[in-house]
């Protein structure tokens, strides 16, 4: 698992390591992390650029009042020894740091006011982890004039809420964001993470004083295959788990099919169709136990509830026939519809629920739209209602109801096509009958659906909902031996 820290865990941590070292070491581990990064950036083939490498380069550097601007001219005044025309534009009247400044100087770079219209790399030096959201009107002004082939934002996108990953007014939208020490919310959650770019950590030895919660988690490959069960020799199909789908009407029979379609590629052993649908995902998936009913279905390890199902009273009556079941459940789309009218059929329930809204949906269960900290805002939902919620959106969020916040490091945009939240859902029950916790399959199911979208996309420009299920059982094989954890047995 990766970690993303708050500004003030980072500053306590930094306090801790800075005890152990001579004045000013962190700034240029930071520093010559960031200058290597940028002379790699500097040696790739970059379509708008006429010479490659860090020689003769131009390189220029918005430089904010604080020490993120410090570790900007402290790289930058490396990569002027080594022969690129540096150009560094203070943003806060004449305020930069003071020692940095004089570095890069010495080092042949300049301090003007008006840079070259354009440069090969472009540092956002501007704000770190001690910016307030928002950007001072010379660096607006600069990022409208300046065409930089590339732009790497240091330790973050300035401008952005570091704490959120809220962009409540202008922010630098980077190519490439160098992180110290660790990631910080904002790499990883909501609009924020979106001006992130490419992530870089550069470990300037802040591991060991770091908090061990991180304010969120994100998590890796070995985790999935950590938490995955694998059949063992003594497992049969019902062993491994079997789900039930409880999705789909004559209306939306598509539903049905994409529900199972996801619950077919996790690792349950079985897969049972209870709605009016069946017909359709018979003709589909020979494999999956058709029945009209919920209450003829029999016995499951988890359900899902939801996708195409209607919201009717016939429906009502189904949820709660789901819900009366001692199993997991997955609640999605119709489901999370009727549960915002009818909140009481919730109460009582003792096995894990999973609610897996977009932001209409969680408007209606809330109350109000979910607020830019949208990690907060899962977190918020999944107390109120004793739930796991996974936030659907660009970065997808899973909060627990003790306040876990898990930030989906897969994904694209090509994913928001009809369909894929069913096929995500139908994943998630799989997972859950197979007995990961409600957190855990809510986590591992957006990692794995994005990573299929992924595999999907490639080559293509749109995707369907039907070829993201198609990808999953790569997705699933790809994630699971890229790494040498052996997959947990029963
Ligand atoms: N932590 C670590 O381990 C390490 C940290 N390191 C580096 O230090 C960075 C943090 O540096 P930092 O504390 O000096 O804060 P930073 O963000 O540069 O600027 C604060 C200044 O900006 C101003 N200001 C704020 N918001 C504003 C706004 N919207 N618009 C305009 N002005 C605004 C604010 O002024 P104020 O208004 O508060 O007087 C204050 O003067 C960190 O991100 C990393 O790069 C590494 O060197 C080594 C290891
Ligand atoms: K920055």
């Amino acid at each position: 698992m990766d970690g993303a820290w708050s500004a003030a865990a980072v500053r306590r941590a930094e306090a801790q390591l800075m005890a152990q070292l001579p004045p000013g070491t962190l700034m240029q581990r930071a520093a010559a992390g960031l200058a290597t990064e940028c002379a790699r950036l500097l040696r790739e083939r970059s379509p708008g650029r006429r010479r490659r490498g860090v020689y003769g380069a131009t390189v220029t550097v918005l430089a904010g009042p604080g020490d993120n601007g410090g570790d900007a001219l402290f790289a930058a005044a490396r990569l002027a020894k080594r022969g690129a025309r540096v150009f560094a534009v203070p943003v806060m009247g004449e305020r930069v740091h003071p020692v940095a400044a004089a570095a890069l100087t010495r080092a042949g770079g300049r301090l003007v006011a008006n840079p070259p219209r354009r440069c090969d790399l472009l540092l956002d030096g501007v704000l770190g982890i001690g910016g307030r959201p928002g950007l001072p009107g010379r660096a607006i002004d600069q990022l409208a004039a300046i065409d930089a082939g590339t732009v790497v934002a240091v330790d973050v996108p300035s401008g952005v809420d570091v704490d959120t990953g809220a962009v409540p007014a202008s922010a630098v939208t980077a190519d490439v964001t160098v992180a110290f020490g660790s990631y910080k919310p904002c790499h990883v959650l909501g609009r924020a993470a979106l001006h992130t770019g490419r992530l870089v950590l550069v470990d300037i030895g802040l591991g060991p004083h770091l908090d061990p919660h991180p304010a969120v988690r994100v998590a890796r490959d070995g985790d999935l295959a950590a938490w995955w069960h694998e059949p063992g020799p003594d497992d049969d199909k019902y062993t491994r788990g079997v789900v039930g789908v409880a999705a789909g009407s004559e209306q939306y029979p598509g539903a049905a099919v994409l529900a199972t379609s996801g619950a077919l590629a996790g690792p349950a052993g079985y897969v049972r169709y209870a709605g009016t649908a069946a017909e359709y995902v018979r003709r589909r998936h020979p494999e999956v136990v058709c029945t009209q009913e919920v209450k003829e279905a029999g016995r499951v390890q988890a359900w899902l509830a939801g996708p195409g199902f209607g919201t009717d009273e016939a429906s009502l009556t189904e949820l709660r026939h789901v819900l009366e079941s001692p199993a997991p459940v997955v609640l999605d789309a119709d489901a999370l519809t009727l549960i915002g009218e009818y909140p009481s059929v919730l109460t009582q329930r003792e096995a894990p629920v999973v609610l897996t809204p977009h932001d209409r949906e969680y408007e209606r269960l809330y109350g109000s739209a979910p607020a830019e900290d949208r990690g907060a805002a899962a977190a918020a939902l999944a107390k109120r209602l004793n739930c796991t919620v996974l936030l659907k959106g660009h970065h997808t969020v899973v909060a627990s109801s003790d306040g876990e916040v898990w930030a989906n490091p897969t994904g694209r945009p090509q994913l928001a096509t009809a369909g894929s939240g069913d096929v995500l859902a139908g994943f998630m029950a799989s997972l859950l009958a197979s007995g990961m916790s409600g957190t855990r399959a809510a986590v591992a199911a957006a990692y794995l659906h994005g990573r299929a979208g992924g595999i999907a996309a490639t080559g293509h420009r749109t995707i369907t909902a039907t070829d993201v299920a198609k990808a999953l059982p790569q997705a699933v094989g790809e994630t699971l031996s890229a790494t040498d954890t052996p997959g947990r047995r029963r």
